[in-house]
């Protein structure tokens, strides 16, 4: 479901017809991605291997159709294959790159998240009730047939809440992957330049001092905005590498 959804920001016409071939093959690669790294025929690396080459020839074959096509799409695909005339437009592989990392970086986050807060919320009334008050309180201002839209998203206060508490106490990222640019030394441990780290950001989430009671599911703990915002908060990671997704992860 989550796959489809961004599929269909990807390449919206297209998204129903070819989204059950593109699923079975990123599995693969998902798959792939988070095994143990030996290359050999049967494995999961080797399947996902594989994996990665039909989605990029899935891909593939659709930027030709879209390109032999007189017919514009206002979908993200178009965007960025009829992007040719500015400096910045990207050339082919770096579409597919660009397409590929988007898809991998919301699916799994997303589901898990979604799958997670629907558990904390039914072994919390109290937080359902609030929840359920928030969201018929915005649909009380529209028609029946009217959809939400960017405003009412923004007004999901304690939703929000709901969604960064779920991140906390279900860690869904549990670290950041960084390679040092030159040598550190760190409690008395020295860390080679070059060097590829797993920065484990776990922990932080269940510091008493930075969340009282951690163990607690307290979505009202984020009713203060400006707990996002601390340095100390690497739900979505950090610097420049921050994830862009966590508007469309509470959307
Ligand atoms: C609950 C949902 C999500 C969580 C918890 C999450 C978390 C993260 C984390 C921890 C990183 C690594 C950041 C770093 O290295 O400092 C990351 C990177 C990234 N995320 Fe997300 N993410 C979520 C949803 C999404 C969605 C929906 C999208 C796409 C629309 C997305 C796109 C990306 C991309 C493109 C990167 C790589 C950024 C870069 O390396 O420059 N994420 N995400």
């Amino acid at each position: 479901m989550v796959l489809l959804m961004a599929f269909k920001q990807i390449a919206e016409v297209e998204s129903r017809s070819i989204y059950g071939a593109i699923k079975i093959e990123f599995d693969k690669m998902f798959i792939g991605s988070l095994s143990l790294p030996i290359n050999l025929p049967g494995t999961n690396y080797y399947q996902g291997f594989k994996g990665r080459q039909n989605v990029i020839k899935i891909l593939r074959d659709l930027m030709k159709k879209r390109r032999a096509s007189p017919v514009t799409n206002e979908d993200m695909l178009d965007q960025l294959i009829r992007d040719l005339d500015t400096k910045s437009a990207l050339n082919d592989d770096e579409i597919i790159d660009q397409i590929i990392t988007i898809l991998y970086s919301g699916y799994e986050t997303v589901s898990t998240t979604s799958m997670m807060s629907v558990k904390y919320l039914h072994d919390h009334p109290k937080a359902l009730e609030e929840l359920r008050d928030e969201h018929f309180a915005i649909r009380k201002g529209k028609t029946a047939d009217e959809p939400l839209d960017w405003d009412d998203y923004k007004s999901m206060r304690f939703t929000r809440a709901v969604i960064f508490e779920t991140l906390r106490l279900a860690t869904i990222i549990n670290g950041v992957l960084r390679k040092t640019t030159h040598e550190m030394k760190l409690n008395g441990f020295v860390i080679p330049k070059g060097w590829r780290i797993y920065v484990y950001t776990r922990e932080i989430n269940y510091d008493p001092f930075l969340y009282p009671e951690p163990l607690k599911f307290n979505p009202w703990r984020w009713m203060d905005k400006s707990l996002e915002t601390h340095n100390y908060c690497l739900l979505f990671g950090g610097g420049s590498r921050l994830c862009p997704g966590p508007e469309r992860s509470s959307e």
